[in-house]
């Protein structure tokens, strides 16, 4: 959808901001491009949509050379947003939204129809925040309406210059997440600049690295980008804790997980107890193979069954979570294991601090040498 062909850009005094980049971005995929400050995001970004003029190469939207499209035309099939928004102080939410619905000639209605269509999508109901003026909102409530306003003619590729950069790191934890399912729901095929790499982490369907000079270091799935940096500089970039990062991006897999003994709830005690040998603990589970808590060994005996005893299970993640959402699901409820749900909720097997360790080392080694995680035979250094 969009395709950079060997670009380059050196501006009039001799810098050279972007230097032979060849990159594409597939229909409905996000990429970002991330890198220290001056690496040449900004000026790249701004070359798709001609607010700057490359000096070599050749850049396509959607099939067609953009030096031979008009750039107003061209702007106006390209949404656009930027840190600080540039929203019209003096015009209210909704005009803000209907700028590119009005400058193409929408009729009021239509406009006003469309602009709160588009602030309920962003979660800004429009009965409160519609008539109001951008002094009136919050720095992220104004982001929101950046990105409403961004999406005003339904445009196939948006642009976005570290459009959540200029808020606090909660609101923008919040921002980002809104953003992706309103991704799920939209996509839009998104060139996205940051220089965050938590960010790009987070918001990537893949990542291009930058360094200085404007000189791609590597583009890759974010996985890939943390745990098989393809230069020094991408190591160095993602830092020292690259390892860790990879836990939001690895999910967990059938082959990760542990298998402690399972009893059912309306077992008797003293077959639980024979299940368990020689285990401290049991999963249970409900008659249609839910997970419905667990079991001591220390009070499976005597008469009765094992609902008396079992205890609620409350730290549980479903198959393909993160390995970060699982370690954070352990911490929450400060549980040594937690459980792993399949489909309709079925219980799958269980991960454990070490199981989740090994995962994490299994899926970064697979990288490392281009196989499957499965195929990793994992040697500890007690092992060796
Ligand atoms: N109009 C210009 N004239 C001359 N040099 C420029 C111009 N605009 C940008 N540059 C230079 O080009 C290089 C790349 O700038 P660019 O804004 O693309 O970087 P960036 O990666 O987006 O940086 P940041 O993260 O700080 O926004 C920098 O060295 C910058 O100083």
């Amino acid at each position: 959808m969009i395709r950079l062909d060997g670009v380059s850009k050196r501006y009039p005094d001799g810098t050279v901001a972007v230097h032979e980049l060849s990159l594409d971005v597939a229909k409905g995929e996000l990429v970002v491009l991330v890198g220290p400050s001056g690496c040449g995001k900004t000026t790249t970004m701004k070359m798709v949509n001609r607010l700057v003029e490359p000096t070599g190469g050749r850049i396509f939207v959607d099939g067609a050379d953009v030096t031979h499209t008009d750039p107003v035309k061209l702007r106006r099939g390209i949404g656009y947003v930027i840190q600080n928004v540039g929203l019209f102080p003096h015009r209210s939410i909704v005009d803000n939204v209907a700028v590119v619905p009005e400058l193409s000639g929408w009729s009021k209605a239509r406009r006003r129809e469309r602009a709160h269509e588009l602030l309920e999508l962003v979660g800004l109901p429009p009965d409160t925040y519609a008539r109001r003026y951008p002094h009136e909102l919050s720095g992220g409530q104004r982001q929101r309406v950046g990105v409403a306003r961004a999406l005003a003619v339904d445009p196939p590729v948006l642009l976005m210059d570290e459009p959540f950069s200029a808020v606090d790191p909660v609101v923008r934890g919040q921002l980002q997440d809104e953003f992706l399912r309103l991704q799920e729901d939209v996509r839009k095929t998104i060139l996205f600049v940051t220089h965050d790499i938590e960010e790009a982490v987070r918001l990537g369907d893949r990542i291009a690295v930058f360094a200085q000079g404007g000189r791609l270091e590597q583009f890759d799935t974010p996985a890939s980008i943390l745990g098989a940096p393809a230069t020094p500089f991408v190591a160095d970039f993602v830092g020292f804790d690259r390892g860790l990062k990879r836990l939001s991006v690895t999910p967990v897999t059938e082959a990760d997980l542990d298998h402690p003994p399972v009893v059912r709830a309306d077992d008797t005690l003293r077959s639980a107890a024979a299940t368990m040998g020689t285990s401290r603990w049991a999963v249970v589970l409900d008659s249609k193979g839910g997970l419905a808590g667990w079991i001591s060994q220390d009070t499976a005996t005597g008469d009765g069954v094992v609902s008396d005893h079992a205890r609620r299970m409350e730290a549980w993640v479903e198959l393909g979570d993160s390995l970060k959402v699982a370690f954070a699901e352990m911490l929450q409820w400060n549980a040594g294991w937690i459980a792993v749900l399949g489909d309709d909720d079925r219980y799958l097997g269980v991960l454990t601090p070490s199981t989740l360790h090994a995962a994490l080392r299994r899926s970064v080694e697979a990288d490392n040498r281009s196989i499957e995680p499965s195929q990793v035979d994992l040697v500890t250094v007690s092992d060796a």
